[in-house]
C-alpha cells in the first residue's frame, strides 16, 4: 500500500543507504547553480588527492601504490543518468549494485555532477569502513529533515541528528533497547498484538472463496507492525487490526501516505534546491504536511502519557510503564527530542519489520519442507499451543534462523552510507575525508564469497554448532554495525520473532494460486515487486 512507499523512501533517504536519492539529488544539485562542489563537501580536487602523510618511500617498491580515486573505476555521469532515468533505475537499484560490482569489482566510483559517491562492495572492505568509524558516524543528505524541524521549532531525531546532539540521544536510547533483555519485557504487550494478528489472518480468510487465502499479506504485515511498534513506544493501543480503525490512527497514516506514496515527491522534497521550490511547490509542501501529520499523532499520544503520569503523581501514587514513562519521568531528554525520538522511530520500525515478515512468509510458502522443520522446532521445544515469549526464542535457532536468512535475502535496506570523518585507504585507494560512501549490502549478502550457495534460502546456515562458531558475516548486516547501526534492532527481532512463531505454529502457510512469483523492487526499500497473497491452513492437532 502507499502507506508502504511513503516509509521506505523517507526512511533511505535518512540513512543516504538509498542511492537513489542520492543520485537523484547528486543530479538536481548538480543542475543548481549556486550549489558548489565545495558546498557539497567534495571537491573535484579530492579524486586526484593523496595525503602526503600516506606516501612513504616504502609505497614506492615494495607495497602497491595507493592509488587516487581519479584511478578508481566506475559508471560515467551519463551512463547512470540513463541507468535512472530511461532505464527505470530507481526500481532496480538493488540489481545496478550487482551489475557494478561485476562489472567495475569490489570498490567503485559513481559521479553525478559535482558529487562523488564510492561504492564498496565486499564484505572485508565494508567491514574495514565500519570497524574505522569514529564517535558519531555521519549520516548525509538530512538537510530537508532539519529544515523542517528548524523551521517548526521541533528537535531531531536519532536519524536526523549529527555529531553531539546525535550522541548524547543516542546514548539514552541505546540504554534502553538496544539488548534483547532490554525489550524481553515488552513481550506480554507485542503477544497481544500476536493475538490480533491471528484473529485478523481467520477474519481476512473468511472474507476469500477459498476460505484460506489472506491477500496482500503486506498489508496486514504494516498494520501489525505499526501496532507493534507503538504498542513499545507509546504503550497504548493504535487499532489498526481492528475492523474499524481509529479516525486520529487513520490520520496517521494518511500523513504517511502522504510522505511516501509518491516516492518521487518525497525524494524531490529534499532534492530540490530551495529556489526552484516556488516553481515546484508541491513536494516540499507535501513534505511539510505529512510531518505535521507525524508529529501531531506523537505529541497527542505523548502528551498523553505525560498527563495520566502527572495526574499519578498528584494523587501520589507509583508510577508504572514502558519505555516512553521512562523517558518522561527520567528526562535525560527534553519533551521535544522524546517528541522527535519516537515520531523517527514510528517512522523507521513500520516497512522495515512488515516487508521482512512478508519476505518471511512467502519464503515459507515457497519452501514447505523447511516450513515443517521449523515447525517441528517450535512444537518440539515448546510443546503444542505454547504462547512464546523473548525468553523462548535463543531455544529456537531455526526461527532465528528465518529472520537472519529472510534479511540476507531481502535487506530492506540494499545499501547504507556515510560521510567519511577521517582520511581512508580502502581497497588500494585514497579516500578523502568528507567523501560519500555507499556500503552496497544487497551485493555482499549475495556473494559467493561470503555466503556459500548464495541464491538458496537456507535458515539453518545461520545455527552455530558450538559456541566458537560464529556465523556473523559482514556480508550480511541488516541493521548496520556498531555504534550508529539500528537501534530498534531488539524490537523488530521481537515483533518478527513472536509473529512468525505463532503463526507457524497455528497454520501451514501456502502460496495463494493468485501469487506468481515475487521478485523484490527498490522503492526506498527493498519491497516485494508484486503482492504477496498467502493461504492459511490450519493445522490439525
Ligand atoms: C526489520 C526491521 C529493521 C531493519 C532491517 C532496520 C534496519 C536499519 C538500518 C540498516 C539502519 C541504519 C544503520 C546504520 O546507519 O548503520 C537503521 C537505523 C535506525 N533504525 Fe532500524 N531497522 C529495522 C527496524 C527498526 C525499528 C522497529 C525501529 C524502531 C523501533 C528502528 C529504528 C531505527 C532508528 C531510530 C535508526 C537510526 C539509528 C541512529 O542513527 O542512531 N528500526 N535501521
Amino acid at each position: 500500500m502507499a502507506f508502504l512507499n511513503h516509509f521506505r523512501t523517507a526512511y533511505l533517504k535518512s540513512f543516504q543507504g538509498d542511492r537513489l536519492n542520492k543520485q537523484l539529488f547528486f543530479i538536481l544539485r548538480a543542475l543548481h547553480k549556486s550549489a558548489s562542489s565545495e558546498a557539497l563537501g567534495i571537491s573535484a580536487a579530492g579524486e586526484e588527492a593523496i595525503p602526503q602523510k600516506l606516501i612513504t618511500p616504502a609505497d614506492v617498491g615494495e607495497k602497491p601504490r595507493v592509488k587516487t580515486l581519479k584511478e578508481m573505476p566506475g559508471p560515467s555521469t551519463l551512463s547512470n543518468f540513463i541507468e535512472f532515468f530511461w532505464r527505470d533505475g530507481f526500481s532496480r537499484i538493488h540489481e545496478i549494485q550487482m551489475e557494478h560490482r561485476k562489472k567495475y569489482g569490489k570498490i567503485f566510483k559513481s559521479r553525478f555532477g559535482p558529487q562523488l559517491v564510492v561504492s564498496i562492495a565486499d564484505r572485508d572492505l565494508v567491514a574495514q569502513v565500519l570497524r574505522a568509524e569514529c564517535m558519531a558516524p555521519q549520516r548525509a543528505n538530512m538537510e530537508s529533515w532539519k529544515e523542517y524541524r528548524d523551521m517548526r521549532g521541533r528537535s531531531t531525531g536519532l536519524i536526523s541528528a549529527e555529531g553531539e546532539e546525535w550522541l548524547k540521544m543516542r546514548s539514552v536510547l541505546r540504554q534502553l533497547i538496544m539488548r534483547p533483555r532490554d525489550v524481553a519485557v515488552f513481550s506480554d504487550d507485542v503477544n497481544k498484538v500476536v493475538d490480533d494478528l491471528i484473529k485478523r489472518v481467520c477474519i481476512l480468510r473468511t472474507q476469500e472463496s477459498d476460505g484460506a487465502t489472506v491477500l496482500n499479506m503486506n498489508d496486514l504485515f504494516f498494520k501489525y507492525a505499526m501496532e507493534g511498534v507503538a504498542a513499545i513506544l507509546y504503550e497504548c493501543r493504535l487499532g489498526c487490526l481492528e475492523n474499524d480503525i481509529p479516525q486520529e490512527t487513520q490520520d496517521y497514516i494518511h500523513a504517511l501516505h502522504l510522505m511516501f506514496s509518491s516516492f518521487k515527491t518525497t525524494m524531490y522534497a529534499g532534492a530540490i534546491p530551495k529556489w526552484l521550490r516556488p516553481v515546484i511547490p508541491k513536494p516540499w509542501e507535501e513534505f511539510c504536511l505529512s510531518w505535521d501529520g507525524l508529529f501531531k499523532f506523537s505529541l497527542i499520544h505523548v502528551d498523553k502519557r505525560l498527563a495520566e503520569i502527572k495526574a499519578q503523581l498528584e494523587r501520589g501514587e507509583e508510577v508504572k510503564g514502558g519505555l516512553l514513562t521512562h523517558m518522561l519521568i527520567t528526562k535525560e531528554m527534553s519533551l521535544e527530542e522524546i517528541y522527535a525520538n519516537v515520531t523517527e522511530m514510528l517512522l523507521a520500525g513500520v516497512d522495515t519489520t512488515s516487508f521482512t515478515l512478508s519476505w518471511a512468509s512467502y519464503l515459507l510458502a515457497r519452501h514447505p519442507h523447511i516450513q515443517q522443520k521449523i515447525f517441528t522446532e517450535v512444537t518440539r521445544t515448546l510443546g503444542p499451543g505454547t504462547v512464546a515469549t523473548a525468553d523462548d526464542v535463543p531455544r529456537l535457532p531455526l526461527i532465528r534462523g528465518l529472520v537472519k536468512e529472510t534479511l540476507r535475502l531481502f535487506p530492506v535496506l540494499p545499501g547504507n552510507g556515510r560521510i567519511t570523518q577521517d582520511d581512508l585507504v580502502v581497497g588500494g585507494y585514497f579516500i578523502p575525508k568528507g567523501t560519500q560512501l555507499a556500503l552496497c549490502h544487497y551485493s555482499t549478502s549475495l556473494e559467493e564469497e561470503s555466503f556459500a550457495d548464495a541464491l538458496d534460502f537456507r535458515p539453518d546456515r545461520w545455527i552455530r554448532k558450538d559456541s566458537t562458531d560464529r556465523v556473523d558475516n559482514f556480508g550480511s548486516i541488516p541493521f548496520g554495525y556498531g555504534i550508529r547501526s539500528c537501534i530498534g534492532r531488539r524490537i523488530a527481532e521481537l515483533e518478527m520473532h513472536l509473529a512468525l512463531i505463532r503463526l507457524i505454529q497455528r497454520f501451514h502457510i501456502g502460496v495463494s494460486p493468485l501469487t506468481a512469483d515475487v521478485k523484490a523492487k527498490t522503492h526506498g526499500l527493498l519491497c516485494p515487486a508484486a503482492p504477496i497473497h498467502l493461504q492459511f491452513i490450519e493445522r490439525e492437532n
